[in-house]
């Protein structure tokens, strides 16, 4: 089944980030993890690891989020979105703020690099605003007049007005942004907190099951799981919350 089709409140619709440095460490996450499906390798992990970690996640038909960000001018973001198309991965992301040129590029590269590979073409998803960053940064750092919501919103429809199948979003604006971009376009949130487990560095929080309330197609998790004094427990009590909301 798809990612878009898959609508049920379950562990299936929540990803869990792999933020380590080793291919050894993020291979003993998904053997501790057993019941994780979907696992997002990011630019730490990459990095390190390249596209063997993504190679053995497929071995063991585990669902990939590869978490790039690629942000760069039209004819560069094409040839790594046309790079990252060969390899089989169900989400990509980029920065909404390339711009339209850009976004559409990385869509049509992505789709004819899976199709040389013969491969099912990554969904590309755009990231809105970073869930680290609340609104006075927003304002501040970034230079942005515009609300979070009314700024994440533009994002997203840009990314839709590209041909991309979704957006990254806090959980805060997945109402807002469900309401302008439709039931099919994907809201991958990330900035997701059980009332149980610390912020940290994350901005814009809901729990996850407000999460899901407000409209998410995904939640991404990491620390309230990988950081916990009992990752296994912190997963299933997480699951546990979703499945009953
Ligand atoms: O806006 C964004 C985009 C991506 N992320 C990524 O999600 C996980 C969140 O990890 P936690 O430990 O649950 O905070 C992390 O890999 C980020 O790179 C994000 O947080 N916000």
């Amino acid at each position: 089944m798809g990612p878009i089709e898959d609508k049920t409140v379950s562990g299936d619709r929540v990803i869990v980030a792999l933020d380590v440095s080793t291919y050894e460490a993020a291979i003993a996450w998904v053997d501790r993890l057993p019941e994780v499906s979907f696992w997002k390798v990011g630019l730490e992990l990459f990095i390190s690891a390249g596209p063997a970690i993504v190679q053995e996640l497929k071995q063991r038909q585990k669902r990939i989020f590869l978490d790039l960000k690629l942000h760069d001018i039209p004819n560069t973001m094409a040839g790594a979105a046309r790079a990252v198309g060969r390899y089989g991965v169900d989400l990509l992301t980029v920065h909404g703020s390339a711009g339209l040129t850009a976004l559409e590029a990385a869509q049509s590269a992505a789709i004819a690099g899976a199709t040389e590979a013969g491969v099912t073409p990554p969904q590309l998803i755009a990231v809105t605003l970073l869930t680290s960053i609340g609104p006075d940064r927003l304002a501040a750092d970034l230079q942005v007049s515009a609300s979070v919501a009314d700024y994440t919103a533009h994002l997203a429809q840009l990314a839709k007005m590209a041909g991309l199948a979704g957006a990254v979003c806090s959980p805060q604006e997945a109402t807002t942004l469900r309401s302008h971009c439709g039931a099919d376009f994907l809201l991958v949130c990330p900035g997701v907190r059980p009332a149980w487990a610390a912020s940290g560095d994350q901005q814009r929080t809901l729990t996850p099951a407000e999460a899901f309330a407000a409209g998410a197609s995904y939640l991404v998790v990491g620390r309230p799981v990988t950081a916990a004094a009992d990752p296994v427990a912190a997963w299933e009590r997480l699951v546990a919350e979703v499945a009953s909301s």
